[in-house]
């Protein structure tokens, strides 16, 4: 059973022109630190430099910068772009990096009025993405197994777009009772999207892109080969997305010290149309696929006869 907590319809989101209240302003002082407000008449932000009234910042342009009333300090007040926002907003689950988002949004090609289908929920950063890319004629339906984790999600959604997002239909409860048929994306992001793959079957169109993404290289390789054995399915593809920021400063030029080097995988496939099982394969299976087939099914084989001696748990 799965419970539909918000589809309230609502005001197309809002991102730009002069603040507003009820924005969210990101805050940078001259040490580069940052602050994020959300607006309200009469509400001051405090700092040890000073006060800053927001209806000194309700009325300016985006990229405007404000001095506070006694310490004289300039504060540069931006809106906080979306991957801004998904690693400054509140956790439950851990969340898709805007790197990787970026990557399902382009390569799951994710376009306006889009059905769309992702699971889990999680904390919501990679439903922004999904709603910012299939816009208000689209669908999205996200599903999360942990109340708790929804609620999260659904402020942090509702926080991002001002206010419930008239695409977004977010299910309490598992992604495998999902019920509904005509996905054009399916997106999972949880342990096991090998488990998934009947009701994957079921809901998703013929050539409709699927995306599972995992942290493990045995859960890469589980997905990919389930896929495979399945058939119906385009070869899958594997990858994963490294960033490396540079720095730049007049003959300084290099990669900066530190980099996110590692998030997860990325995983697709396209379905084919019904009835086609067996896809023409690009390459024959190395010797390498056919060792690991034989150890993976050598493990179930063992697993599966010490599950059947061992004796029932009252
Ligand atoms: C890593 S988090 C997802 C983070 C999310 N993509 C984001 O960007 O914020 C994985 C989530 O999947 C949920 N989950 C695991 N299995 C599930 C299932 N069968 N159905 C629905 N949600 C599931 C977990 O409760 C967890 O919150």
């Amino acid at each position: 059973m799965t419970a539909e907590i918000s589809t309230v319809p609502a005001l197309p989101p809002v991102h730009r022109g002069p603040f507003r209240p009820g924005d969210r302003v990101q805050l940078t002082d001259p040490k580069g630190r940052m602050h994020t407000v959300t607006l309200e008449p009469g509400k001051e932000f405090h700092t040890h430099r000073g006060i800053l009234k927001h209806d000194t910042l309700i009325g300016l342009p985006d990229g405007s910068v404000v001095t506070t009333a006694g310490g004289g300090t300039a504060f540069l007040a931006l809106r906080p772009l979306l991957s801004d926002y998904v690693l400054s907003m509140p956790r439950g689950a851990q969340v898709i990096y805007p790197k990787d988002s970026a990557q399902i949004v382009a390569m799951g090609d994710v376009f306006p009025g889009a059905k769309v289908l992702e699971a889990g929920a999680g904390s919501g950063a990679l439903s922004c993405s999904l709603l910012r890319a299939v816009g208000t004629e689209g669908e999205l339906h996200s599903f999360e197994l942990r109340d708790d984790f929804a609620q999260i999600a659904r402020r942090n959604v509702e926080a991002f777009f001002n206010g419930p997002h008239p695409a977004w239909n977010l299910h309490v409860g598992d992604v495998a009772d999902c019920a509904e048929t005509g996905f054009d994306r399916i997106i999972l992001d949880m342990l096991t999207p090998w488990e998934m793959l009947d009701m994957v079957e079921r809901a998703l169109v013929p050539g409709g892109v699927l995306i599972g993404y995992v942290a493990t290289t045995p859960q890469l390789s589980e997905l990919v080969e389930a896929l495979r054995e399945r058939g119906g399915w385009t070869e899958p593809r594997a990858w994963e997305s490294l960033v490396r920021d540079w720095h730049a400063e007049g003959l300084a030029v290099r990669p900066d010290h530190r980099m996110i080097a590692h998030t997860a995988f990325l995983v697709s496939a396209r379905k084919l149309a019904p009835g086609v099982t067996a896809p023409p394969r690009r390459r024959k299976p190395s010797k390498g696929a056919e060792a690991y087939a034989q150890r993976r099914d050598a493990l179930r084989a063992a697993a599966a006869a010490r599950a059947a001696e061992e004796p029932e748990q009252s």
